[in-house]
């Protein structure tokens, strides 16, 4: 028997809303999902009117409905934000070049400008070569802390005051237990917030910390938007992946979980004598660090020394000097990439 969507109960239900079950029409749909994220965006003060924002968009879905709905909003309710997308080129052959492609159209459809920042400019390597010399475990490392610095780059080269990533409550869910998991108390206590480094150069939020990964697939969907869908080719990320899972599997007996876990996490306390990080900047290249040189700075050096394991290493068995030169192996410079060193200043 065919229903009426149970909103407007005029038009024919089209889906079943993963976030309440409510059987409700697409224009319904519609019409919650984006009032939630203006609900959203106002109640936290996400932006202030004039203000520059970059948009991070990596081509994918959660970003890509991101560019859609805040331009969307920025013209409905006369937010007064000067838009633009910010793409981070990591070099990966058959993926990111792919999905740049799918940034590049989203430029031309929602009207605002594109700034892609590559590693191999601010780092003097690419995904593909780290991958070449570290191999398939580990790459995540490599890759999410060159992005955090390259996001932050961007913005800054482009003069932006904010930066909203399209990170939704599924990301939040994960993260939430993945800190637990590793017992991660100073991350546990601040992952759940919607807006971080409000103290530094360039505040960031995430508009979709609400949202649920399957309302943003089927906004997509139903939308017909043009976002790349395939699975990063390094990412084995094992035990992420398994938390992931979990995830997935609690939702589909009781949706509320993601919820309750976001929940659970902004409820968490620190204890005022719990020892938390200091933080100050990075020796090197000057960007917020709470150990003497930023973790990017550490990972590169031993990129370009011959010893890419440099900053994975649990036990931490080298020494890295201000200037680079202090290392009980200093011997074991590989050729190659010294000639890679590159200048990485932010200052
Ligand atoms: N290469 C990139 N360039 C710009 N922003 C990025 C890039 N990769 C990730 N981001 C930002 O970080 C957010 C979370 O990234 P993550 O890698 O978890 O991807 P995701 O959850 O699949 O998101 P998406 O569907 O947008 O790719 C993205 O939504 C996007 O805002």
């Amino acid at each position: 028997m065919v229903r009426n969507c149970e909103l407007c109960l005029e038009r024919r239900a089209a889906l079943r809303r993963p976030k309440t079950a409510q059987k409700i029409c697409r224009e319904c749909f519609y019409t919650a999902f984006e009032t939630e994220v203006h609900e959203i965006i106002i109640k936290y003060q996400l932006f202030k009117e004039g203000e520059r924002v970059a948009i991070a968009a990596s081509g994918g879905k959660d970003s890509t409905v991101l560019a859609h709905v805040l331009t969307e909003l920025n013209k409905r309710h006369s937010y007064g934000l000067d838009l633009f997308l910010l793409s981070i080129d990591e070099g990966i052959t058959g993926y990111r070049d792919d999905s740049l492609e799918t940034v590049k159209r989203n430029e031309v459809q929602y009207g605002i400008p594109l700034k892609i920042v590559s590693y191999k400019d601010l780092y003097g390597w690419s995904m593909d070569e780290i991958v070449g010399e570290i191999g398939l475990k580990n790459n995540c490392t490599f890759c999410g802390v060159f992005r955090r610095q390259a996001l932050d780059r961007g913005a800054a080269m482009m003069k932006a005051q904010k930066l909203a990533t399209g990170h939704n409550a599924d990301d939040m869910a994960e993260t939430v237990l993945l800190n637990l998991l590793r017992g991660d108390i100073a991350r546990l206590s601040r992952c759940t917030a919607i807006v971080t480094g409000e103290d530094g150069a360039l505040p960031r939020c995430k508009p979709f910390k609400y949202a649920y990964e399957k309302e943003i697939v089927m906004y997509a969907y139903f939308k017909k938007l043009d976002y790349f869908s395939t699975e990063c080719i390094y990412s084995p990320n094992a035990y992420r992946g398994f938390v992931r899972e979990f995830i997935k599997d609690l939702e589909s007996i009781r949706p509320r979980a993601i919820l309750d876990i976001i929940k659970s996490g902004e409820s968490f306390r620190i204890i005022p004598t719990t020892k938390m990080p200091v933080q100050g900047n990075c020796e090197r290249c000057g960007y917020i660090s709470s150990q003497r040189l930023c973790k990017a700075c550490v990972l590169l050096e031993g990129l370009n020394r011959g010893l890419p394991r440099l900053g994975i290493s649990k036990a931490q068995s080298f020494q890295v000097s201000s200037d680079g030169n202090n290392d009980k192996r200093k011997n074991v410079v590989h050729e190659r990439s010294k000639s890679r060193l590159v200048q990485h200043n932010i200052k």
